[in-house]
């Protein structure tokens, strides 16, 4: 048998947390929410920031890339973040009636989120930036991937859903993750801070969603 790869051992060892996450009453209400929702208004609200401050990670990661290829893929997912899913968030707010949060408005679980992401693009570290990165593309595909399909009859939660289970989107959760056991394969050393990167990413993406939830 092989050995477990390292962002699979990173996984197994939060098992218990990404169980929490697997659990969270965002990924059991999506399908049934429509854009009447509080909960899911606020949450649109919330990750239209999170996309703004992922187009930044993204570009950092590009510049941070150390191979033409790596920039190259990258450089695509910037795409899809620049294009994709700001037209998505332009069409439903314009539909939906919402419009961006305040500047300083944010409730903490959003704005620590957005904040961690700011701090590992600043950074520099390259791996630091594709662990943050590869937690919230592995729970967004796996929590989307989960639901039926048809399921959502809302369709700005379908269009929602269908963004985080395509193939391109698929593709480049096991990208990020394939790059990730290769630098942590390549430099022990770092493995360590990547999985808790990987970590500390949950529970700041966990405590994201909570906020949709409080009102
Ligand atoms: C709250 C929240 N967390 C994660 C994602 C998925 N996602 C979309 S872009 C990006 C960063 C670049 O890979 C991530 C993690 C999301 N949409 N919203």
């Amino acid at each position: 048998m092989t050995e477990p790869s390292f962002t699979d051992r990173a996984l197994a060892a939060d098992a218990a947390l990404w169980d929490t996450a697997f659990a969270h009453r965002f990924a059991r209400d999506l399908p049934v929410m429509d854009g009447a929702t509080p909960a899911f208004r606020r949450y649109l609200v919330y990750e239209y920031a999170l996309v703004l401050e992922a187009i930044d990670l993204v570009a950092r990661a590009v510049a941070a890339a150390p191979t033409i290829p790596e920039k190259r893929w990258l450089a695509d997912a910037l795409g899809g973040l620049v294009h994709a899913q700001l037209a998505y968030f332009d069409a439903a707010f314009a539909r939906l009636g919402l419009a961006p949060a305040r500047p300083g408005t944010l409730p903490v679980g959003v704005s620590a989120c957005l904040a961690a992401m700011r701090r590992a693009g600043a950074g520099g570290d390259y791996g630091e930036m594709l662990a943050v990165m590869f937690a919230g593309e592995w729970l967004y595909w796996t929590w989307c991937s989960a639901i039926p399909a048809g399921a959502a009859a809302d369709p700005e939660v379908a269009a929602w859903i269908a963004l985080h289970t395509d193939e391109a989107f698929r593709d480049h959760a096991l990208w990020l993750k394939a790059l990730l056991d290769d630098i942590a394969g390549t430099d022990p050393d770092a493995a360590p801070h990547l999985a808790e990167t990987i970590a500390s990413t949950l529970r700041r993406e966990l405590a994201f969603h909570d906020a949709a939830f409080a009102a």
